[in-house]
């Protein structure tokens, strides 16, 4: 994931600090470094670890809880009550370490945290090791914890003073839920606050039929107009889904530099739609991929969100060179790192970059024969073949093993708030079974 995107055969890389000093031959790289700690590499190709650019992680915790709903209908009767009802500090705990050990599983280095209970999500992120941006949400009416915008904004502009700078795996950032669910004055709101204090600002935006309609409405603007009017398009903005974005608000994202979060496997699950990606990537946007929550997914799986990305814009084209496999596989980790404003630490194995490395392993049947390692990423390899993960130079998992985390007792304690919900929804399941 170089500009060249080059494929060393037979390569290696040297880390120190925390950071790439060095990619070669292995055979040079042993002649010019001693290191105190050598991880194999036969049969595996050494990646850059996945960047999942839009997710809710501790929403893990509902997975499965409401399919095959559209996105409002999901929203406003199932997922906001369940919301309210269920999420405080201990949900969060445990649905961020359960969603942290799927994502370290299956090869995600970084991901963006749009969700409540920052400084609790903080703590799992910072003790597991993983990369994350912690965007904590605000929305216009009551939320976990707070009584609508004002308290829950004051809390994630506090939570961004306190942290920002305080640890280099943990990027504080505001998060405005949709342009549907803030008002014109708090959208404004937040994206001076992102400018005051520098970090990034995320969004949904343009993410179905009925969003579109409705700020058309109330605003007389389609969504990404409609923030361009309120002065909120500018580099620091990324925004999840976009599907439905017109060709002069294309244009307009590409000229204010925001990035675009795709995904594919939510936008298909609610019935969305599909965004156009191909149109995106042609005017230039800087484009990533996300997962989005695992109750809209059902997986924290950037592997599914690449075959997918790859495959259905083929189909919404007939164009089977519409988004070739080298460039879904460069939205998954380095236009991903692009569209996150976070090119210049990782996304890419460069000299200078964060050490934030993952092994695949190429030995199973599903990959052999070799004649294309990127055709294989894309096309062939799952979230299972993932052996070992590195971020910042630190080992998370090796050989499958969980270095950070303990799954056992995460199992158990997932299980436990899942049998109170099922209990308090579902009063009757076993009568409905
Ligand atoms: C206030 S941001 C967190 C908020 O967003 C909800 N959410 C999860 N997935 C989506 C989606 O695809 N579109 C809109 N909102 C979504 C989540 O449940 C939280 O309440
Ligand atoms: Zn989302």
């Amino acid at each position: 994931m170089n500009d060249a995107q080059s494929v060393i055969k037979n390569g290696a890389v040297a880390i120190k600090n925390g950071k790439i000093i060095a990619v070669d031959k292995i055979g040079k790289i042993q002649s010019s470094y001693k290191a105190n700690r050598m991880i194999p590499g036969e049969g595996m190709v050494l990646m850059p670890g996945l960047v999942n650019g839009h997710s809710h992680s501790a929403m893990v915790l509902f997975r499965g809880l409401a399919d095959d709903l559209a996105l409002q209908d999901w929203l406003q009767n199932y997922i906001f009550p369940a919301e309210a009802k269920f999420v405080d500090d201990n949900f969060v705990r445990v649905g961020e370490q359960l969603a942290c050990w799927e994502m370290i599983r299956g090869g995600t280095t970084t991901f963006v945290d749009m969700y409540f209970k920052p400084d609790v999500a903080s703590q799992v992120v910072n003790e597991c090791g993983l990369r994350a941006i912690i965007a904590p949400s605000s929305i216009d009416f009551p939320s976990p914890g707070f009584q609508g915008w004002d308290d829950a904004f004051a809390a994630a502009v506090d939570f961004v003073k306190r942290s920002k700078g305080k640890n280099p795996r943990i990027i504080p950032a505001i998060a405005a839920h949709a342009p549907y669910t803030v008002s014109p004055e708090n959208l404004k709101q937040a994206i001076e606050a992102a400018r005051q204090y520098d970090v990034p600002l995320t969004i949904h935006l343009a993410e179905t039929k009925t969003e579109v309609e409705d700020v058309q409405k109330r605003y007389n603007a389609t969504p990404v107009q409609h923030l361009e009017n309120l002065g909120f398009l500018e580099p620091r903005v990324f925004a999840a889904h976009v599907v439905w974005p017109n060709e002069s608000e294309i244009a307009l994202m590409a000229k204010r530099g925001i990035g675009v979060i795709h995904n594919p496997d939510s936008n298909l699950k609610l019935a969305s739609a599909f965004a156009p990606i191909p149109a995106m990537l042609k005017a230039g946007i800087k484009v990533g991929l996300g997962t989005d929550g695992a109750a809209s997914n059902n997986v924290l799986d950037m592997w599914k969100a690449i075959r997918l990305t790859a495959l259905i814009h083929k189909g919404t084209t007939l164009d089977p060179t519409a988004v070739p496999a080298n460039t879904v596989l460069r939205m998954a980790t380095v236009g991903g790192a692009e569209a996150l404003g976070l090119a210049d630490k990782i996304g890419a194995i460069k000299v200078g970059l964060q050490a934030d490395l993952i092994q695949v392993e190429l030995n199973e049947p599903h990959l052999i024969p070799i004649y294309n390692i990127i055709s294989h990423l894309v096309y062939a390899a799952n979230a299972q073949d993932v052996d070992t993960v590195i971020v910042d130079g630190k080992v998370l998992m090796q050989k499958r093993k969980m270095l950070t985390l303990d799954p056992e007792r995460i199992r158990l304690e997932a299980t436990s708030i899942a049998d109170r919900i099922d209990a308090e929804l579902r009063p009757n399941k076993d009568a409905q079974l």
